[in-house]
């Protein structure tokens, strides 16, 4: 669900916190930790931050999902919707650090919000159900956490219920999820007489060699046992033991310091714990291997040890490689491209802090201030409140910023620092820092600011400076829509208004215009996304609004070239602005196509469509600058910057193609405009006519087609089908028949991993220590028998109400996820059945 992490207006009620004691200093950049909590649905995601926060001292209870009343509680805080103010991240205190907890959430509709909390993450703690084990939301946010070379640690949680598999849930992180393992922690289980059996209630820290039981009640009585002594507490000290060997072994292949300390003694026993946390902080920096952790947020056991963790083996933002940059209009430095040095770049992409292009490292750049807005909020109270991230250099309250992806500058006021419920202003944001912006409308989620990190504007900064782009959050195309359409003509405004906020919070979401019935059309990850925010619309702002069903987002596409298009207009000052250009077809990923190649492509940021300047394009006069600029930073003498050029030719290019094609006038998609000539008087002071006749050129372009010039494309999508055997047959046929489905591939559950790294992972599976499960019956590698994955790749409007059909193909038992795979071409044979019942 759309979760908001934190409902403030519940905080507050706590007035009096717990740990007053904490209070939390604006600590130094090697005490916070940015992390994030990422689980699949239902793992305990919130019943573990709602311990966390009564740990830390910020709330006066624990909440429990079950009675509605936690703190992060989505229903609830549904419930008190229009008072309740969200947070992108809340400090909480621990151990002289601060934690920093950012909203992630673990619906697969708002991937983009995952995605984008994850940019901004230092650290991930990743909790599983231990009765589910490993969960298809799990490994796909794994993978994209790995993607971003996030460091991970792994909470096995539930660990009180029947059937909960310690052993099993780690075996099969290291199966699925590819990684090795540390046992931070491991359970400990009592006899329990009225059950006969055994009961969760406590857990062996490894490393320091203690047993911890908790006592029933709020998690902080807590009893503590040595277990170090073979001759007190035998078999304690023997699985404590085995653990310290696994532990020994593989971060001993990893750390020359944990193989000298073990060989001074030869006893596993005897390696000092800080050694081995050491040596694991390292391997969990380097993605080498995961701490894993268990308990039962529920019954309030072993959280305060998954604290310790977060501090103990998450990186403080010091200590986490910085984003990779780019300095846009790579135009202006092609003939300079330069390849970066060897040790500037590492494997992990993260970890380039130098633009390829320009050269430019922002990390040994005391001038320039960079930050990233990953979630715009608007609140009541104080308006809207932009979240950052500060990346290099420091943000000051009453500076004027840049903002490099719209070329805007921007006079921002007051700086705030999330601390519980009250945000905190503060003087200065540092790099590392996660805070907040007020009063600035204009900035979007994924925009990049600049400024001088000591001036308060930014005259002094080089024009290179000023391009600065930290890699773009990319949000994946938005495949549903609904239509929008004011009961009255008097809701229009407010409508409009309301649509505005909406969208500055919610980037994935899409808003365009359908030129035949006047229509507003609003488009979305997914029915879920479209229709949280119809509720938004309808009952949180009460803008009087019909909103039609939701349906597929169709676009069209041009299947060959079309011919060149000049147009020219006089500028009052002298000359004439004039551009000429086609418009070209092409099938893929457009970034992975020849063009891309090209020194002058520009991708546009919408429907998989570029920009060409064909070589030499630029009228002479252009030409000859860009080499002067390039030989130095010397003269331009165009009135105009150059950017603010190409921004006109992205826009007049990106307006036009929305309006659309000849056949059902959808958006125009996978098309790149070819610009082969444009020019700008000298003395042209602005831009507007060169974004009207680059719109003009295109529109025309576009009426020159021929309804069979063009075809449609619709979201496919890529889908994962989990059947029991016996369900496989009328599972597949269906698949085959009403759902188009292409079938890539059945394999049995629990080889999802490829090739080498399948082997690999079973292998280390295998050789992976774990305690023995007493709750449940082992079953080999976790999975029960005969269950298979059906891989395959369908359009999304064969998919629309799957759920319901599969539950009663397979008796409720199958499961499926579907992620978007890219949008193709619809075939002959589909396309009139599409035109007659979609559009
Ligand atoms: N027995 C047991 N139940 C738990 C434990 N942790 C959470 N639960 C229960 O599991 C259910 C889901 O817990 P949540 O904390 O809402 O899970 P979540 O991951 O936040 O779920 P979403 O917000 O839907 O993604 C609730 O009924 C919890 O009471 C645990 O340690 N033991």
């Amino acid at each position: 669900m759309k979760t908001p992490l934190f409902n403030i207006q519940q905080l507050r009620r706590f007035s009096s916190f717990r740990g007053l004691n904490q209070e939390i200093k604006i600590s130094p950049l090697a005490k916070i930790r940015n992390i994030g909590i990422i689980a699949h649905i239902d793992a305990g995601k919130t019943t573990t931050t709602e311990r966390m926060l009564y740990y830390g001292g910020l709330t006066r209870s624990i909440g429990n999902v079950d009675d509605g009343d936690t703190v992060t509680d989505y229903l609830s805080a549904e419930r008190e919707r229009g008072i309740t103010i969200q947070s992108a991240s809340v400090t909480l205190p621990w151990n002289g650090r601060s934690i920093n907890l950012i909203d992630t959430p673990g619906h697969a509709d708002f991937t983009f919000e995952v995605i984008r909390s994850l940019r901004v993450l230092d650290g991930v703690v990743t909790i599983l159900d231990s009765v589910a084990g490993v969960e298809a939301q799990t490994e796909k946010v794994w993978k994209q956490a790995s993607d971003l070379g996030i460091p991970k640690l792994a909470f096995l949680n539930k660990m009180d219920r029947d059937g909960a598999g310690f052993g099993r849930t780690v075996k099969e992180i290291v199966a699925r999820l590819g990684t090795r393992v540390v046992l931070v922690n491991v359970p400990h289980f009592k006899h329990d007489s009225a059950s006969q059996g055994s009961k969760f209630d406590g857990v062996i820290d490894v490393f320091e060699k203690k047993l911890l039981q908790w006592e029933e009640g709020d998690g902080t009585d807590l009893k503590v046992t040595d277990i170090s002594d073979h001759s007190t507490t035998p078999e304690l000290y023997e699985e404590c033991e085995r653990c310290l060997e696994a532990a020994v072994e593989t971060l001993g292949e990893f750390d020359e310091e944990v193989v000298s300390a073990f060989l001074e003694t030869e006893d596993y026993m005897k390696v000092p714990p800080s050694v081995l946390k050491a040596a694991l902080k390292r391997a969990t920096l380097e993605s080498y291997a995961v701490p894993v952790l268990c308990g039962s947020s529920f019954k309030n056991i072993g959280v305060q040890p998954l604290l310790d963790a977060v501090v103990d083996y998450l990186p403080s933002p010091l200590e986490m490689k910085l984003p990779e940059v780019t300095t846009d209009f790579k135009s202006i430095a092609r003939s300079k491209k330069k390849q970066p040095k060897k040790d500037e770049v590492n494997d992990n992409h993260l970890a380039v802090t130098i633009d390829p292009v320009s050269g430019l490292n922002i990390n040994n750049n005391k001038n320039l201030t960079t930050a990233l807005a990953f979630k715009v909020l608007t609140d009541p109270m104080r308006g809207i409140m932009v979240f950052v991230r500060v990346y290099s250099g420091q943000l000051q309250p009453n500076s004027t910023l840049l903002n490099t992806t719209t070329g805007e500058r921007i006079k921002i006021k007051k700086l705030l620092l999330m601390h519980a419920d009250t945000p905190r202003e503060v003087s200065k944001l540092e790099s590392g820092s996660i805070g907040v912006i007020t009063g600035v409308n204009s900035i979007r989620t994924g925009d990049t600011l600049v400024s001088h990190a000591t001036k308060k504007d930014v005259n002094g900064l080089q024009p290179r400076e000023t391009m600065v782009k930290l890699h773009p959050i990319n949000i994946p195309p938005p495949v549903f829509s609904v239509s929008l359409e004011p009961v009255t003509h008097g809701d229009r405004r407010n409508m409009e208004t309301a649509l505005e906020t909406v969208l500055r919070e919610d980037p994935s979401l899409h808003l365009s215009e359908d030129d035949e019935s006047g229509q507003t059309i609003l488009s979305g990850m997914g029915e879920l996304h479209l229709e949280i925010t119809k509720d938004r619309l309808l009952k949180d702002m009460k803008v009087n609004v019909d909103v039609g069903d939701v349906k597929v987002t169709f676009k069209e596409t041009i299947l060959r070239p079309t011919n060149y298009f000049t147009k020219t207009v006089p500028c009052e000052k002298g000359g004439e602005f004039k551009i000429t250009l086609s418009l070209d077809s092409f099938e893929g990923d457009i970034k992975e196509t020849s063009f891309a190649e090209e020194p002058s492509f520009i991708a546009l940021n919408m429907d998989n469509n570029a920009i060409l300047l064909e070589e030499s394009s630029e009228s002479e006069k252009i030409r000859e600058s860009l080499k002067g600029l390039e030989g130095g930073e010397k003269g331009w003498p165009f009135a105009i910057a150059y950017e603010t050029m190409i921004r006109a030719l992205v826009s007049g290019v990106t307006a036009s193609l929305q309006v659309g094609g000849p056949i059902a006038r959808l958006p125009v998609h996978s098309t790149i405009v070819r610009i082969k000539e444009w020019e700008v008087p000298l003395a042209a002071d602005n831009v507007s006519p060169l974004l009207t006749l680059a719109r003009q050129a295109v529109l025309e372009a576009l009426a020159s087609l021929d309804p069979k010039d063009t075809t449609l494309m619709e979201p496919q999508m890529k889908v994962s089908v989990y059947v029991n055997d016996e369900d496989l047959g009328v599972v597949i046929q269906d698949l085959m028949g009403t759902r188009k489905a292409n079938i890539s591939g059945i394999e049995e559950t629990g080889d999802e991993a490829a090739g080498d790294e399948l082997r690999w992972a079973k292998q280390e599976a295998e050789r992976t220590y774990v305690p023995q499960d007493p709750t449940m019956m082992y079953i080999k590698s976790g999975q029960a028998a005969g269950k298979k994955a059906v891989r395959f790749n369908s359009p999304l409007k064969e998919m629309i109400g799957y759920l319901p059909k599969l539950r009663s193909l397979t008796k409720g038992r199958g499961v499926y996820d579907m992620e978007f795979a890219g949008m193709y071409r619809i075939p002959g044979d589909r396309l009139q059945d599409v035109l007659r019942h979609d559009l």
